[in-house]
């Protein structure tokens, strides 16, 4: 990316929700990426140099063909392509201004900050409450019942399920609905207070009136300066829900800007031909 391409990225103007003005502390660079890549099989190289900011109070979303690199970039952002056997992570990942792509960064640490949902709902087969206790408990961050309720209960309505479950937080997180599931493990994330979420397609498998909540719910986390990055397919869903938008293709992070501009002036042919539905 040229420098003024970089700036434009990260100075650019208005968002597309004109919400991020009115996070708790958008200028906060929580992430930055400087030339990460990333190679499968030590030989195949899925991402080139990639350079990108993330900030507090916002919503960044990637798009791109399939198989573009996505969510292998996505994956970088907690360093969970490490389990993947044969595979290296290039470059530098700066967390709040620290480089934690190093052999001795604690994950089992960074993942409490730097949370993630996946495409598919995967509750634990616990019950609702269990769901939200089991890793604050497992880090020992709970002393006594009183702090358990709250967490429970301020978790469960940051992802807009309380009014939802209240009555049922001793029932299977399976008998719930596969939107009250996702929102489910979004409240889970969020029990551990992160303060980066990452979102790989969260709301692919459902139908869209929870979709709808769940787009409401990223909207109102970034309330909290919250930074959340979400992988989707679905370009509507990109324009609602991110202020920021960050197109890949072939392995390249090709342009990046505020959603607005993305949408209405993209620079790059292809962006705008993928914009277009030439290709997708
Ligand atoms: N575990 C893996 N081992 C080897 N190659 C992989 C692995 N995961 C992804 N790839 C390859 O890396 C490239 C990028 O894949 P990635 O899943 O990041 O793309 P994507 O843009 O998220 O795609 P989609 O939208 O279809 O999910 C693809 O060529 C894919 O085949």
């Amino acid at each position: 990316m040229t420098d003024t391409a970089h700036q434009q990225a990260v100075y650019g103007g208005a968002s597309a929700t004109g919400q991020a003005a009115s996070a708790a502390a958008a200028s906060d660079v929580l992430l930055r990426t400087q030339d990460v890549t990333v190679t499968y099989d030590l030989t195949k190289e899925a991402l080139h140099k990639t350079n990108l900011e993330f900030r507090a109070g916002e919503v960044t979303a990637l798009i791109g063909p399939s198989g573009c690199g996505k969510s292998t970039f996505l994956r970088c952002l907690n360093l969970m392509n490490r389990e993947i056997p044969r595979c290296k992570i290039g470059g530098q990942i700066f967390y709040h201004g620290r480089d934690i792509n190093t052999p001795k960064e604690n994950l089992f640490e960074l993942r409490k900050s730097i949370g993630m949902v996946f495409q598919q709902p995967t509750p634990f087969r616990k019950s609702i409450r269990e769901n939200i206790l089991f890793a604050p408990k497992k880090h020992g961050r709970l002393h006594g019942k009183d702090e358990e309720d709250e967490l429970v209960e301020t978790s469960l309505r940051q992802a807009a399920l309380w009014d939802e479950v209240k009555d049922k937080l001793k029932q299977s997180a399976h008998a719930l609905s596969g939107g009250q599931q996702q929102r489910l493990c979004i409240a889970r994330t969020l029990a551990m207070k992160p303060d980066v979420v990452l979102y790989d397609e969260p709301c692919s498998a459902l139908d869209p009136i929870s979709t709808y909540t769940i787009e409401e719910t990223i909207r109102q986390l970034c309330d909290t300066g919250l930074c959340q990055i979400i992988v989707t397919h679905n370009m509507q869903q990109a324009g609602r829900v991110s202020d920021r938008t960050a197109f890949f293709y072939v392995g390249d992070m090709v342009e990046t800007g505020t959603t607005q501009q993305i949408f209405s002036a993209p620079r790059d042919q292809r962006l705008s031909d993928y914009l277009t539905g030439r290709f997708g």
